[in-house]
């Protein structure tokens, strides 16, 4: 297993959860083998190999604070050990890090695997607490799929809408509900209005809100054992709708090997490890590749694969991978770079984007703003400020305003260069709010 002795700077919501990095690091990659078949093979003395015999996908958890998103991912973990899917992670194994302990949050998302009859997951459990959006929005970059948690009691909250904008942002295109905490709630005609409004807010933000799964359980009762009727029987009614529902992302096999960075580690007399979602191609071990963004590309080779604790020759698209790379100080690479064959991306510093503001009602911002205002923008994990003028010729550039709710293109130029190209998504925030988000049109200046 990898030993693990620093990490990189993290960002200051997670400075005093420092351990609990390490420790969500250890859960992602280096985690006891969860998986009930393939052969368990020892190798070099820190992973398994890693069996393909079923689709991957990535999914997760997202939803507003306490509505019970990690008691889920605990109740699924321990439902499907009991069918030999999974190893059972229980709530304090996720929530780990003394001070989501605690404070009874989720702070950093947490990786855990599981399998159905069908499909090999990776499930990512995010936090609800609107002051770590950041890591949220992380998390969700790299699912292909959700799990979207509500409380019966609360019914839909700010972070429940501002999760499916996100997640509709970063490309999911399709969710399930689960309706949590039906133990409390003795009234059918609440869930019936619960089930109702999740539909129309799955409508409001383009997904298929007539057709989507709801499911209403109590993950608590899952995660006890008690009271069957609503707990077991309704993770079991989860998983299916999942793998019936949640379709296999099409990966990009074809394409050159593109992984953006969303961890660093140091592992002791190993070196610097990388860990991400491989969004397209397929990387070899032993492949040269490239980090790209944050100041001039660096070169190096891949002399180690590895996921969820056991080791690969071979990463392809849809991979949430540890990448262990050759001759890389942890102080060379950052979260925000991407992971790229040799010369096949770019990192930019400027471009054309077109941008929707969102209103207030949508949880964005009371006020219009003018040209030079200064966002941060989410791209892929990066997130970096930018500054936002109006194309060239715009009449009235200087005294042009932007309202919340208007769809219109503008410049953006970031303060540090990031991988992109013409087609990614990304998001605008502000003080710890969504406030935009925008698509790439056209590229003005590379790094
Ligand atoms: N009664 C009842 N309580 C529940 C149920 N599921 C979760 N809870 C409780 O709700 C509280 C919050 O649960 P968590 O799983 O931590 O919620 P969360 O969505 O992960 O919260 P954050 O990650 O901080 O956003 C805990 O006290 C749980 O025990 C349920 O089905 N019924
Ligand atoms: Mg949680």
């Amino acid at each position: 297993m990898f030993q693990l002795t620093s990490c990189r700077a993290v960002p200051r919501a997670l400075l005093s959860a420092r351990s609990s990095l390490l420790a969500t690091y250890r859960h992602h990659v280096s985690s006891p083998t969860l998986l009930s078949t393939g052969k368990a093979v020892a190798k070099r003395g820190y992973a398994e190999q890693f069996s393909r015999n079923k689709p991957h996908m990535n999914i997760g958890t997202i939803g507003h604070v306490d509505h019970g998103k990690t008691t889920l991912t605990a109740a699924i973990t321990k439902v499907l050990s009991g069918v030999g899917g999974a190893k059972f992670t229980d709530y304090n194994q996720i929530d780990k890090a003394p001070e989501e302990k605690a404070r009874g949050i989720t702070i950093n998302s947490s990786h855990v695997e599981y399998e159905t009859a069908t499909r090999h997951y990776g499930h990512i459990d995010c936090p609800g607490h609107a002051d770590y959006i950041k890591n949220m929005i992380t998390g969700a970059a790299q699912m292909d799929g959700a799990i979207i948690v509500v409380s019966a009691m609360d019914g839909q909250m700010p972070q429940t809408r501002e999760h499916l904008l996100l997640a509709r942002q970063v490309g999911i295109k399709r969710l399930v509900v689960f309706i949590n905490k039906v133990d409390q709630i003795s009234d059918p005609e609440m869930l019936e209005l619960v089930d109702m409004e999740m539909r129309e807010l799955l409508s409001a933000y383009n997904f298929d809100g007539e057709n989507t799964p709801i499911i209403m359980g109590s993950a608590l009762a899952a995660l006890e054992g008690r009271d069957n009727k609503i707990g077991e029987e309704k993770i079991m009614e989860l998983t299916k709708a999942c793998d019936e529902w949640l379709e296999l992302p099409i990966r990009d096999l074809e394409k050159p090997f593109l992984m953006p960075v969303e961890d660093v580690f140091s592992i002791s007399g190993r070196g610097t490890v990388a860990t991400g979602r491989v969004e397209r191609g397929v990387a070899n071990k032993g492949t040269d590749v490239e980090i790209v963004g944050f100041g001039a590309p660096l070169k190096t080779t891949l002399t180690g694969i590895e996921m969820f604790h056991k080791e690969l020759d071979r990463a392809e698209a849809g991979d949430n991978m540890g990448a262990l790379l050759r001759g890389i100080k942890r102080e060379q690479i950052r979260r925000g770079q991407v992971l790229a064959l040799p010369g096949s991306f770019k990192a930019v510093k400027k471009f054309k984007a077109q941008l929707y503001i969102l209103t207030k009602d949508e949880g964005g911002r009371y006020t219009p703003f003018m040209a030079n205002y200064r966002p941060q923008c989410f791209i892929r994990t990066a997130d970096i400020t930018a500054s936002l003028t109006f194309p060239e010729g715009t009449p009235d550039a200087a005294e042009k305003m932007v309202m919340p709710g208007d769809n219109v293109e503008m410049v953006c130029s970031l303060v540090f260069d990031v991988a992109l190209e013409v087609g990614t998504r990304f998001t605008l925030r502000e003080a710890n709010k969504t406030i935009g988000t925008g698509l790439v049109t056209e590229v003005l200046e590379y790094a």
